[in-house]
């Protein structure tokens, strides 16, 4: 049995760094352990241009630890205003390295979203051109729509037709949450690919909502029956290039999560390495997860893989249960088993 695990350094494809106190509280979890991130830009008011994300990058780089080599990756929030030409200038600079696609309304900050597809054709097209991926938070937000069904219906009768208008367009659906969208994946023949979290390969529907409510546990896209979560597990431990880790990590404090209308977001920064083990461990995939957590990210977004290397050790250790910034505590995922794996310090 192996004990040693020592994989190239870890990114992160999807990470909410917020800003201010939080950023502060939250950054050290991330940088411990991951090489790269790419940053979410769902702040109030949200990072829409170039400027702003450079502004944002700068204000990621003060709160880095002392000695930090952590790199952020940053995006745009993509609103029916964005300019083509600024998108443009920022992907060639480096600065940026995807856009983010919000449907109005759909979660966390999504208010300044897309209400209408076709005033943002120009500007993917121009992605399109650049080869600049397009990450989207793949929900409809139609009252009718059943919240478990959001994601499906998204596909059909947005992803879709946006792929066939735009075919060399490069997507990125985030944080995958149903076999339906595994098989929409595996079933293209190029420019898509898909983050998957770590909470959703530990937990389905029922840990949210059998024996009391679990606030800790409601992110979105919501999670789903137990079949799509092992269909997540199969796709994050098959192997194919297509499927790479992006934990949306996403800190919330405990009185905006604990409360009549909590806030969607888990917070796993922290033990998702440790989390992850376990579970390649339990499908007979460990030998797998370095391309998981190390070498498809950077394939897809055309980035060369880290050379430093994160060494996981077998055997449990503890970590805190809470992250305590300024604004508040932030709660960590609670996987429900302790981790077989821990990281090396
Ligand atoms: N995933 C979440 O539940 N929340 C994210 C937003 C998002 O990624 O959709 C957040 O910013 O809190
Ligand atoms: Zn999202
Ligand atoms: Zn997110």
């Amino acid at each position: 049995m192996t004990d040693t695990l020592i994989i190239r350094r870890p990114d992160d494809w999807h990470l909410h760094l917020r800003d201010g106190a939080m950023l502060e509280a939250v950054l050290p979890e991330t940088a411990r352990h991951f090489a790269r991130a790419i940053v979410m830009p769902n702040l109030v008011p949200p990072v829409v241009t170039g400027a702003d994300a450079a502004a944002y990058r700068d204000r990621i780089l003060k709160a880095l630890p002392e000695g930090g080599t952590f790199e952020p990756l940053m995006t745009l929030y993509l609103t029916e205003d964005t300019d083509p030409e600024d998108v443009a200038t920022a992907a060639a600079s480096g600065l940026v390295r995807a856009v983010k696609l919000y449907p109005a309304g759909a979660t966390t900050n999504s208010q300044s979203g897309v209400r209408d597809f076709r005033k943002v054709i120009p500007v993917l097209e121009k992605m399109a051109e650049i080869g600049l991926p397009l990450c989207t938070h793949g929900e409809v937000t139609t009252p009718e729509v059943d919240i478990f069904d959001r994601e499906a219906v998204f596909i059909d009768t947005v992803l879709d037709p946006l792929r066939k208008e735009i075919p060399e367009l490069r997507v990125v659906m985030e944080h995958i949450t149903t076999s339906d969208a595994v098989d929409y994946i595996r079933a293209a023949q190029a420019n898509l690919a898909a983050t998957i979290t770590t909470h959703h390969l530990v937990i389905n529907r029922n840990h949210i909502l059998v024996g009391g409510i679990k606030p800790h546990y409601y992110c979105l896209p919501v999670a789903k029956r137990a079949t799509h979560q092992q269909a997540l597990r199969k796709a994050a431990t098959s192997g194919d290039a297509r499927f790479f880790l992006g934990t949306d990590s996403a800190p919330h404090v405990d009185p905006a999560k604990e409360c009549g209308c909590g806030c969607a977001g888990c917070f796993t920064a922290t033990n998702t390495m440790a989390i992850l083990a376990h579970v390649f461990e339990e499908e007979g995939a460990l030998d797998r997860l370095e391309s998981f957590t190390s070498l498809h990210g950077p394939a897809y977004y055309r980035l060369p893989v880290n050379e430093e290397t994160l060494t996981l050790v077998r055997g449990p250790k503890d970590y805190p249960a809470k992250i305590l910034g300024k604004d508040g505590p932030v709660t960590v995922f609670d996987p429900g088993f302790v981790p077989a794996w821990h990281v090396a310090d």
